[in-house]
């Protein structure tokens, strides 16, 4: 069976006490390429799993996770670990809040963003330069409210890759927080990018469905990673 065609985790035929050789509707479910927005396109299933092993392998290999501070005196549920610059609610800083300087931005993944942009553009993207990445995870209870990712100074997109668990990615319009939007589960490997009209768009993580990851991956909960380019000079 093709990847993308069933749920991760669900056994091929008869799962539910259905009788061998059924396949619920659930499983059957394609999920096909689709512009949710002008500007935004979700692609699912786009990192295999060995791509998705490895990234969840460099994401273990970053250090200093932190729950990030807001100014209101909230802390973000996600645990964050940025490359290139640091996000500090509400710009981009060379050091870490304690002063500790901020891990590089491999070319690898710069790489990778040209990539994923290429394929979701159906264009070549040799000029888009990413030089951030903030790596979230998620428990099973964190979540991320609706903002707008805007303290770049570049307009160039943003490049979503996720592992591990499911979530519900609320993807809206770039008035407001609220109503046009649209929901999207973004599984493991899935990739979304927004740019142009849309990058500047409302978007928020509802929930993750925890326990949909593949234990394979061997990751509990989920990671994203977003690449940015910050438009800062170095
Ligand atoms: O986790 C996600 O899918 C979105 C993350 C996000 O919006 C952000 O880091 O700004
Ligand atoms: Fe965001």
């Amino acid at each position: 069976m093709a990847r993308g065609t069933r749920r991760r985790g669900a056994r091929p035929g008869g799962s539910c006490g259905r009788p061998p050789g059924t396949i619920g509707p659930v499983e059957l479910l394609p999920r096909p390429r689709r512009e949710i927005t002008p500007g935004a396109v979700h692609v699912p299933d786009w990192l295999g799993p060995e791509e998705q092993r490895a990234l969840v392998e460099a994401c273990r290999g970053w250090r200093g996770y932190r729950a990030t501070r807001l100014p209101g005196g909230g802390v973000m549920s996600v645990r964050t670990v940025c490359l290139g610059w640091q996000w500090l609610p509400y710009r981009y800083s060379r050091t870490r809040e304690d002063g500790s300087p901020v891990q590089p931005f491999p070319e690898w993944l710069a790489d990778l963003g040209r990539r994923a942009l290429a394929e979701a553009n159906g264009r070549p993207a040799d000029d888009y330069h990413p030089d951030v990445a903030l790596v979230n995870y998620y428990d099973a209870t964190a979540k991320m409210g609706m903002h707008q990712d805007k303290d770049e100074r570049s307009p160039d997109p943003v490049v979503s890759l996720s592992l591990g668990d499911s979530c519900v990615f609320r993807f809206g319009n770039t008035e407001h927080r609220n109503r046009p939007y649209t929901d999207v589960e973004l599984q493991s490997g899935d990739l979304f990018v927004f740019g142009g009209p849309a990058r500047l768009a409302f978007h928020g993580v509802q929930k993750t469905l925890p326990g949909t990851a593949d234990p394979a991956l061997g990751l509990t909960g989920r990671l994203n990673l977003t690449l940015r380019v910050s438009g800062l000079a170095r």
